[in-house]
């Protein structure tokens, strides 16, 4: 069973275009963990290791637990985190802002980590979000393969959904392995994406207070 805003927000997505492409091919958990260890232990053989090994013998078990239950848990909106919106009594009509809050993602092209810091502000309307859930919904949509600018939107939307204001915004600065452990192999570079709704696009001097360091 999904939670109501796990539903809300995958058909918000759905509907925006933004949904991370995934087919259902009908494999329960048990039965993805399953096909990716047998794939990986073919990854493994074909790469000339030796599963004999002590050391090696579990890599496949552990491959397959890994994408199934960590870093792609993400997929499966079963793992959506519990939110605790409350009414915004208080009247708050400011900036809410989150900083730096780390995280780590897998580059869909590649399959390697992305390992970055997001934030996140909103101007509350109706309602207000637990704090720690704008984190737990930047790891949600972070434990994917992902690109960082659909990480950056899929983020936004969600808020927005919850939220039920547009008045959202999001900005991630990164550094994906696969530019700096492989292919070009640039160890300083970063990469900043920033998805905008409501006031924080429509006005600068929001947006500027947004992207302001401190
Ligand atoms: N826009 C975007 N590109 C990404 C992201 N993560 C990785 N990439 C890029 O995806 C591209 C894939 O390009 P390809 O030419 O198909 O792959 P490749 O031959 O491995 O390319 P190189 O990385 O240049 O060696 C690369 O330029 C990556 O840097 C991301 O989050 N956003
Ligand atoms: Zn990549």
């Amino acid at each position: 069973m999904l939670s109501d805003e796990a539903i809300a927000v995958r058909s918000a997505l759905e509907a925006q275009g933004l949904e991370t492409p995934m087919l259902d091919n009908g494999l329960s958990r048990d039965e993805k963990y399953q096909k990716i260890s047998q794939l990986m232990t073919e990854v493994v053989s074909a790469l000339g290791l030796d599963l004999t090994d002590d050391s090696l013998s579990e890599t496949p078990h552990r491959i397959a637990k890994m994408y199934v239950d960590e870093i792609f848990g993400g997929l499966n909106y079963k793992n959506f985190p519990k939110i605790a919106l409350i009414e915004n009594k208080m009247q708050v009509r400011e900036m809410v802002k989150v900083k730096d809050i780390s995280f780590t993602s897998t580059c869909e092209h590649h399959f390697v980590t992305i390992d970055g810091n997001a934030t996140v502000a909103y101007i509350p309307q109706g309602r207000i979000i637990g704090l720690s859930k704008i984190n737990r919904i930047v790891r949600f949509f972070a434990q994917r393969p992902q690109v960082q600018e659909r990480l950056t939107q899929q983020i936004l939307l969600a808020l927005q959904t919850l939220l039920q204001t547009n008045d959202v915004a999001v900005t991630m600065e990164a550094v994906h392995y696969c530019v700096k452990s492989r292919g070009v192999m640039d160890m300083n570079s970063k990469t900043q994406t920033t998805a905008l709704g409501g006031i924080f696009k429509d006005d600068g001097r929001t947006r500027a207070e947004f992207l302001a360091r401190y």
